[in-house]
């Protein structure tokens, strides 16, 4: 039995990660998903909850045959003890999955596997895209998956990271 972890902020959870988890599912038997600055939310870098993070991906993979577990996970200030952190809020993993240069060299100094994948469509699947489309009006529904257009409408996502980013729907 293997079990995978895969760290990212989800902000929102996009079709490029349901992509990457489609692929290491290939991999691995289960997955732990690490919803990273979990204790971060209502900035444009990362407007949403951890909760909200989590209802975006149980209801994303909820027909994908993988077990999955999402778990959140607070930044510390400190980035030489943050793997021992990652590993005190987890289940048990044999490897590691990321994209993200510092979580590699992190992960790597611990002697703990980690695996990159390629990037999907990165042009427009990225979260910084995906939000500046809900800032902006723009087509954001076709990057994500459908259950995250619907959590998204429930918690009135577009209205908040409208408000915080001081625009409306026509704004700049
Ligand atoms: N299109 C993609 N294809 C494959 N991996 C991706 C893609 N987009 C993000 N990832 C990877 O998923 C992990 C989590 O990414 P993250 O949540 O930061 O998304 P992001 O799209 O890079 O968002 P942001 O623009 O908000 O930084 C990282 O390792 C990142 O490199
Ligand atoms: N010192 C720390 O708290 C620390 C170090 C490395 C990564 N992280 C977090 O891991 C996550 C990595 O995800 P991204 O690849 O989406 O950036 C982020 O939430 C990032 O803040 C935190």
């Amino acid at each position: 039995m293997t079990r995978g972890f895969y760290i990212g902020r989800f902000q929102p959870f996009h079709n490029g990660h349901l992509s990457m988890v489609e692929q290491i599912a290939d991999d691995v038997d289960e997955l732990v998903l690490g919803i990273g600055s979990a204790d971060d939310s209502h900035t444009i870098r990362n407007p949403f909850t951890a909760g909200e993070r989590i209802m975006m991906i149980t209801k994303s993979l909820v027909d994908h045959d993988l077990v999955t577990y999402a778990v959140p996970i607070e930044d510390l200030e400190r980035n030489s003890v943050w793997v021992s952190h990652v590993q005190s809020m987890s289940p048990d993993f044999d490897v590691a999955y990321s994209n993200n240069p510092l979580v590699i060299q992190l992960f790597r100094e611990a002697d703990i596997e980690i695996r990159q994948s390629p990037m999907f469509n990165r042009e427009v699947l990225e979260g910084s895209e995906v939000r500046q489309r809900m800032i902006h009006g723009g087509d954001w529904e076709t990057l994500v998956p459908e259950a995250v257009v619907d959590v998204v409408g429930e918690i009135g996502g577009i209205e908040r990271i409208q408000m915080i980013s001081g625009s409306d729907s026509n704004g700049d």
